[in-house]
């Protein structure tokens, strides 16, 4: 018993040691020791103080320096401005820049006014305010209420999750608790007609409980998650959720976010399109050989949330490889970088000095720039960004926006649209380009700054000109069409989900095999039908032969985030055919990217979402198993964060929490054998008037097992990833049998070993007494022969594939078994006298008769037969295929038990897009 406890506390501190280094590291990772604080005083208003930064308050206005720090607590900026890396927030290390509210009536709330908020825990890149003027901002939240508490706050209690393997381990211990009550009837029973006082009797049948019921389960659960953590950690994917470690095993669907995830983070200008008048212009390559003068160069120049840091350009790669094209110059008022803040003197852009000849020279000889008055950023809710910004000799302000060609659209005026708008832009967005629109508005010469600050961004985009496309290439990473092959070779499928164009989104698709050349891809659309009143659903067959016969070929439906919307408003009930079909979710929002995940898991799948961006971050915190591509090493956006910045990352998981779920479905098996052997070999000696000695107790749970357990979790991955799924749950009869059939076998060997002994003529039973004898031939046969029991059953649930290394690989393990094999092997054949006394087994001097020597060495033949045939059992019968099918038509399971199974074989999609009704049509190319 106290040895039980003690492998389960070796486990749980195992455990707990690497969660509580993450969580150290997580903690040391923000923390600041002091801070300055300006509090009132009744004299001279308000002074500054340095105080440690655990004694800061709601409502202290925090001093922020100007070099920039970590925030040691959630607060709202009152002056100046923020570049905030918000990496451990949202996984993405683009800086953001954070400014303070203008007044208004609204009233503030921190998941609205994100933008108006620095967050404990994220890192101040740089604060920007007038020359000598503090940089302030209002403490709102402190501790666990923050932010970061609450990461903190999730690692130290997950939010549960429902594991197949837990409910079922559950289920094990009531079922072992059921034998236990059955031992102990049987342990009463034998004690009270040996005529046992009732002390006694207790005893024995409480022992027979510990016996049984082993308390270090719990701790064989954990064991592999924590190896499989630590050997994770090297990989650089960090986990604040060990327990969906153990889920990654079981991951049926992997979801993958498009930019920055399966393409690469930067991209490259491929053309620029500028339209005049309602038409197209020729495509340029280069911004800076288009008129430097037209407005399309000059959106170019401004719309963009580019700041200096340490003398470099900073902010999205977009934006950067956009002003750049340009070769205009970008300049912040102030000389130092942290004094570039002023209301009056804005950034400004101004044409490089090649070109600043084609614009007029300002009063007193100014060169011609453009101030950018107000910014509002980008967000991929707007899918858009927009800035307010007036050039030089200009009384009248302008608006230049820039963002997804569909959202410019519908901001512009119709006559300044291309009629060719939608052909230009599927020309470039079906060879996998990201096209990216412009649009501008003259604002009257009332509109001063005081409105300008005031403004909201409705009021802007609307009544735009049309300005043209930018047109950018953002290629494949090298690892993601290995790593898409893979997991379509373990039969995972795959799926996009991007804010992107839907016909750059089928490109990419195509381009890295996530859809295979010849597999027909459909449109899922909407379109309004007049006389039902509800939209009616399409399917548009792209680039290929509207005859396919859908019912033979495998085919890939695809939609955009509209028809998302209404597919839910309106065809709720056809929506998980449609789902279990669609591979190609483009056009995606935010909250839209996260209800997908939550109805993927409604219909049985369990999901991976890979991610990298603050647009992913509910998917990423929805998924089963969410992945987050960042620096940081956690974030609050998703349990899994990886350093590797690709998608490989999710291979590795897969085999970690495969290995894992593999290994702590042997260690469980294993316990529970254990204890089963242990408990045969009581009972079986309380039968003949001995028991098992506390030495050997002691020996078998603290050397043995626990050695054992512990090793053969030391089992590193397989190397390659199967198309086998390892089972998820503990208790169905294709685990059940096997295990049946080994403690069958383990009592049987127990009881031939004493029938063995019986046989000999030599023996003699000891006679009935009170009181157990421990130095005994029955105690000796059953005690080595159980120890034999445990290496063995170790030996056969240590095996390595499909999901493990093989076990020649597990050195420990391989040490362990062969030392307590030889150990016991000596134990029972050569060793000294004392020794022997001290285990409380039989010496056999060498003059002892040979026949019982005889017997002595025989027995080993035994351990070996059990060997054998346990590892027949295991191999020949738990893993094979055919006893797995043999099940299946024994308990006559026709139907597969998972909803997305069923979907997937009745394929109604199939039938709706032979049906006429659903108007399948052929699309443009
Ligand atoms: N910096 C930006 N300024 C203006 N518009 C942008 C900017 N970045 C992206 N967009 C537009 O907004 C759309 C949505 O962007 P979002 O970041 O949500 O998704 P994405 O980057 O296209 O794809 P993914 O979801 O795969 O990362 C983009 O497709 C693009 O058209």
């Amino acid at each position: 018993m106290c040895a039980d406890f003690n492998i389960f506390f070796c486990c749980y501190n195992l455990v707990s040691n690497t969660k509580n280094k993450a969580l150290h590291n997580l903690v040391k990772s923000s923390k600041t020791d002091s801070a300055k604080v300006l509090r009132p005083n009744i004299i001279s208003g308000f002074t500054g103080h340095d105080i440690p930064s655990r004694d800061i308050v709601p409502g202290d206005l925090l001093v922020i320096p100007r070099s920039g720090c970590l925030m040691p607590c959630d607060a709202v900026l009152i002056t100046g401005n923020c570049i905030v890396n918000e990496s451990m927030l949202t996984g993405e290390s683009t800086p953001v820049t954070k400014t303070a509210p203008h007044t208004s009536s609204e009233i503030y709330d921190t998941g609205i006014h994100k933008r108006y908020t620095l967050f404990c825990g994220t890192s101040i890149l740089q604060a920007r305010y007038y020359e000598g003027e503090f940089v302030l901002a209002r403490v709102i939240k402190t501790g666990f209420t923050t932010m970061k508490g609450e990461l903190v706050k999730s690692m130290l209690f997950p939010a549960p999750i429902k594991i197949q393997f837990y409910k079922d381990s559950a289920k094990f211990l009531l079922f072992l608790s059921i034998i236990a009550a059955g031992g102990m009837a049987y342990c009463t029973y034998l004690y009270h007609k040996r005529g046992a006082d009732l002390e006694y009797i207790i005893i024995r049948t409480l022992d027979i409980v510990t016996i049984v019921v082993p308390p270090a389960l719990p701790a064989a659960m954990t064991i592999s998650i924590a190896y499989s953590q630590s050997r994770l950690k090297h990989l650089n994917i960090f986990c604040t959720s060990p327990p969906r470690i153990n889920l990654a095993g079981k991951i049926k669907l992997a979801c993958f976010d498009k930019t920055g995830t399966l393409t690469e983070d930067g991209v490259q200008l491929n053309s620029i399109i500028p339209s005049v008048d309602g038409k197209f212009s020729n495509p340029e390559t280069h911004a800076f050989k288009i008129d430097s003068t037209s407005s399309l160069v000059k959106a170019m120049a401004t719309c963009h949330s580019l700041t200096r840091i340490m003398g470099q350009l900073k902010g999205d790669s977009l934006d950067i490889t956009m002003f750049e094209s340009t070769k205009w110059e970008i300049e912040e008022p102030g000389e130092k970088e942290s004094t570039r803040y002023d209301m009056l003197a804005p950034v400004i852009v101004k044409p490089n000095q090649n070109n600043a000849s084609n614009f007029e020279i300002g009063e007193d000889n100014i060169p011609y720039c453009i101030g950018i008055i107000r910014e509002f950023p980008f967000s991929s809710v707007q899918q858009c960004m927009t800035v307010i910004c007036r050039e030089l000799n200009d009384p009248c302000m302008i608006a230049f926006t820039k963002g997804a060609p569909e959202r410019i659209k519908s901001f512009c005026r119709e006559e300044s649209l291309p009629q060719d708008f939608h052909l230009c832009l599927s020309t470039y967005t079906s060879q996998g380009f990201r096209v990216i629109a412009f649009s501008c508005k003259k604002l009257s010469s009332k509109f001063k700054w005081k409105e300008a600050q005031k403004t909201k961004r409705e009021v802007l985009e609307c009544d735009m000109t049309f300005l043209g496309f930018m047109i950018m290439q953002n290629s494949l990473k090298p690892e993601t069409i290995p790593v898409i092959r893979t997991l379509h070779d373990a039969s995972i499928p795959t799926v996009m989900i991007t804010g992107d164009n839907i016909m750059t989104a089928i490109c990419v698709a195509r381009e890295c095999n996530m859809i295979k050349a010849d597999e027909p891809i459909v449109l899922v659309n909407m379109e309004l039908d007049n006389d039902l009143g509800i939209p009616k659903m399409i399917f548009e067959v792209v680039d290929d032969d509207p005859d396919i016969n859908f019912y033979d070929k495998k085919y890939h439906l695809a939609m955009d985030g509209k028809t998302w919307d209404k597919l839910r408003e309106y065809y709720a009930d056809y929506l998980p055919h449609i789902l279990v079909k669609s591979t190609i979710f483009a056009r995606f929002q935010p909250d839209q990217k996260t209800q997908l995940i939550n109805y993927f898991q409604k219909i049985g799948y369990i999901v991976s979402m890979v991610g990298d961006g603050a647009n992913d971050c509910g998917a990423l915190k929805a998924a089963h198993v969410g992945v987050s591509l960042s620096q940081a090493e956690a974030s609050v956006a998703a349990p899994f964060t990886s350093s590797i910045p690709n998608i490989s990352c999710i291979v590795h998981l897969i085999l970690e929490g495969r290995c894992s779920l593999v290994t702590s479905f042997a260690l469980f098996k294993y316990m529970a054998l254990y204890s089963l052997i242990q408990f045969c070999s009581v009972l079986i000696l309380y039968t003949f008037h001995s028991m098992l000695g506390n030495i050997q107790l002691l020996f078998i749970d603290l050397i043995i097992t626990t050695s054992l357990a512990v090793t053969i979790g030391h089992q590193g991955p397989a190397n390659k990833l199967q198309s086998e799924r390892p089972m998820g749950s503990l208790v169905c009869a294709r685990n059940l049998i096997p295990l049946i059939t080994q403690v069958l076998l383990c009592i049987a060997v127990q009881f031939c070993s004493y029938y063995y002994l019986s046989t000999q003529s030599w023996f003699v039973p000891l006679p009935p007494g009170k009181e157990e004898v421990i130095l005994c031939w029955e105690n000796t046969v059953i005690f080595m022969v159980s120890s034999y029991q445990y290496i063995i059953m170790a030996f056969v649930y240590a095996k390595g594939k499909p999901f493990r290394k093989t076990l020649i690989t597990n050195f420990w393990f391989l040490l362990s078994a062969i030392s307590l094999t030889s150990f016991l092997t000596w134990l029972y054949l050569k060793a000294p006298e004392g020794l022997a006394k001290f285990f409380e087994v039989m010496y056999l001097p060498h003059n002892h008769p040979r026949e019982q020597r005889l017997f002595r060495d025989t027995l080993l033949l035994l351990p070996l037969l059990h060997l054998l045939l346990a590892l027949f059992i295991e191999a020949q019968i738990a893993d094979r295929k055919w006893f797995k099918k043999f099940l299946q038509f024994l308990f006559m399971k026709r139907k597969p038990k998972n909803k997305y199974k069923i979907l997937l074989k009745e394929n109604v999609v199939a039938r709706w897009l032979a049906s006429p009704e659903f108007n399948v049509t052929l699309s443009v190319d």
